[in-house]
Order: C-alpha cells, then structure tokens, then sequence
C-alpha cells in the first residue's frame, strides 16, 4: 500500500510518471488482498465488499463515501462537487486521485494494509494509473437484470446516525426467454434507525438514469480493461443477500474461510 500512496501524492493523475514507482511495490505473497469491485449504481457493490472487507481484515474504500464526505465538510470543493454529484456526473479524475491519495495516506498511518476499491477506478484513465502504481489481484464485476437497478437505487436509505445501509425496494422479476425469476427482500433497518432514515441526494429517478447512461459510457469499458487481462470474476447476483452471499463466497473460494472464522469468533 505505501507505494500506491506515495505515488498517488506525488504524481496525483500522470499514469507515466507513475510507473516509476511500480518497483516498489511489495512482494505479492506479503501483502493483503487489494480487489477491486466494478458494477452499475445500485448493484450493490457497497454491500458486498464492506462484508467482504469485514471478513479478510481490509480497509473497504468507496469513493463515493470519500466525495459524500468531502460534500458534507463543507471544505473549498463542496459546492463543485454537489453540482456535479447532482447531476449524475463523474467528478474529475484529478478531483478522485486527490482524495483517493489521501485516504491512502491515512490509512496507512493507522496501519491498514491490502484494500477492496468500491467505485474506482470508473473511467479507463483511472484503470491505468491505478495499474501504473500497484497489483491488483481480483477485480469482481457484479451484475443484476437492468430492471432491478433503478429500484434498487430509488428503494435505498442510510441511517443518519450509524451510517448503514438499507433498502426498502421489494423486487420480484418473472423469468422469461430463458432468464431465470429473481426475488429481493427488502433490507430493513433495525428499528432504533428507522427514523434516521436518508436518500441520497442524487438517488431520484433522473439522476440514477443518467449515472446509469454515464456507467455505460465511461465505467463498462473499464470491465473490458480487465478482462483482457484475464483480471475480471463475473459474478451474476442471484437474488438478495441471503442467496447471494453464499454463491459470491463460494465464486471466491471463501466459503471454508468464512466457516473457519466464524468457528474461531
Ligand atoms: N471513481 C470515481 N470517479 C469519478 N466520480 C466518482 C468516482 N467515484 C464516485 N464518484 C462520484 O460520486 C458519485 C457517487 O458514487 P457512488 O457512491 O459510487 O455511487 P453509485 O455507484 O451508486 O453511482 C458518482 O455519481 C460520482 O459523481
């Protein structure tokens, strides 16, 4: 990790310059896992790899939290970033390394090692800087029916005190042409939190439309970046968490690990 953040302080967006740096990278087998999970708004990339994260030991990286939390610092960029973010847009590849880098930074004073990235990289520049500076192993593209997203994104709600997230959708989809039906329960919030519930500000009808038209522009062919280079684990979402789960750890040869650490808990 500190390569990765060194180099993202020194040369926040020159993938070339970044290079240079990829010599100090450590030895593979003596670093934690640094994954990466891809997927359209409202797939539930977050879910998953703060539950993954939580299983291996790793620092979960969003970088929608990190600009959410830029937003609500009130600092030089907030009003930038609320326009953009409101309108369904990408912040700059400038803006994302800047703020990436110093959420690097200060992890690993705390010590933190390995990663699982939830948002990053969405445009092939990123891809390549982030390529230019560090491995990574894994990258986890989670996919659901198309029909499923939208609701998924106008169903979310995040508690304002404990910051979890929650989904009050309730999503049954037939099966046809072959497509197998899916059902997703809703994820309801315990009851000390439902009435802290929130929306995302850019969680309306329009906006999710329009992140959805931007995913397909900028951040699908960031799948193909990886695939190519034999990186991507495609992984259909089969219904809610309680199917889910299971298959992805399954997909992730964790299934005995998380049996093992449970044991010892
Ligand atoms: N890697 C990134 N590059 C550019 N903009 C980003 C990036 N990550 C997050 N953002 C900004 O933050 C917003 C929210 O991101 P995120 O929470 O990942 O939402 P979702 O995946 O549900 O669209 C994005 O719409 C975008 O404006």
């Amino acid at each position: 990790m500190a390569a990765i953040t060194r180099l993202v302080k020194r040369t926040p967006y020159f993938p070339c310059a970044a290079r240079r740096f990829l010599s100090h990278a450590p030895p593979h087998k003596e670093r934690n896992v640094q994954w990466v999970f891809l997927g359209c708004p409202g797939v539930g990339k977050g879910t998953y790899a703060s539950r993954l994260c939580n299983l291996l030991g790793v620092p979960h990286i969003a970088t929608g939290d990190l600009v959410r939390s830029e937003l609500a610092s009130n600092g030089p960029l907030s009003s930038q970033l609320s326009e953009i973010v409101n309108q369904g847009k990408l912040v700059s590849d400038e803006i994302i390394m800047n703020l990436l880098s110093k959420r690097l930074a200060d992890g690993e004073a705390k010590g933190e090692s390995g990663f699982i990235l939830d948002g990053f990289p969405r445009t092939i520049k990123q891809a390549e800087i982030l390529e230019g500076v560090t491995d990574i192993d894994l990258v986890v593209n989670l996919k659901i029916q198309e029909e499923a997203l939208l609701a998924k994104c106008l169903g979310r709600r995040i508690c304002n005190q404990c910051g979890g997230n929650f989904n009050v959708a309730s999503i049954s989809l037939k099966g046809e042409n072959g497509r197998p039906g899916m059902v997703m329960a809703p994820l309801l919030p315990p009851a000390h939190c439902m009435s802290k519930l929130v929306t995302r500000s850019d969680d309306t009808e329009e906006v999710v439309k329009e992140r959805l038209r931007i995913y397909s522009e900028k951040s699908q062919p960031v799948e193909e970046f990886y695939r190519s280079r034999g990186k991507l684990l495609e992984f259909d979402l089969p219904g809610g968490i309680p199917e889910s789960w299971p298959k992805l750890l399954q997909a992730l040869n964790l299934y005995d690990y998380e049996e093992k650490q449970s044991v010892a808990a």
